[in-house]
């Protein structure tokens, strides 16, 4: 991690960073939307064993990089909640259901 010389560095940093999480905020959102296409039911979509499986590789690596896991767990809890809800819309919309 850079050693930053001055407040407004570190804001700079920091803007630069808060840009790239939510291009990958996108990315992510965008393949969200394609795994309903791979799916047959409801329950299909909502994948709660997977979700619990995304939760707990995410505390892991806070873990290992020595951030708070309940942090990116509620981070993470409103990102997939908000993004199933849009796989289910997708998946009403494909007309399987
Ligand atoms: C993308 C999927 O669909 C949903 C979204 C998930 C996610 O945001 O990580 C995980 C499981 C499902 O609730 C999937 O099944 O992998």
């Amino acid at each position: 991690m850079k050693k930053c010389n001055s407040l407004q560095e570190v804001r700079d940093e920091i803007d630069v960073l808060d840009q790239q999480l939510i291009e990958l905020i996108s990315q992510r959102s965008h393949l969200i939307r394609q795994a309903a296409a791979f799916k047959d039911t409801i329950e299909d979509v909502k994948a709660e064993d997977r979700i619990d499986d995304v939760m707990q590789r995410a505390r892991n690596k806070a873990i290992s990089l020595g951030i708070n896991p309940n942090m990116i767990s509620d981070l993470f809890k409103v990102m997939i909640d908000e993004m199933v809800e849009t796989e289910i819309a997708e998946f009403r919309n494909s007309g399987k259901f």
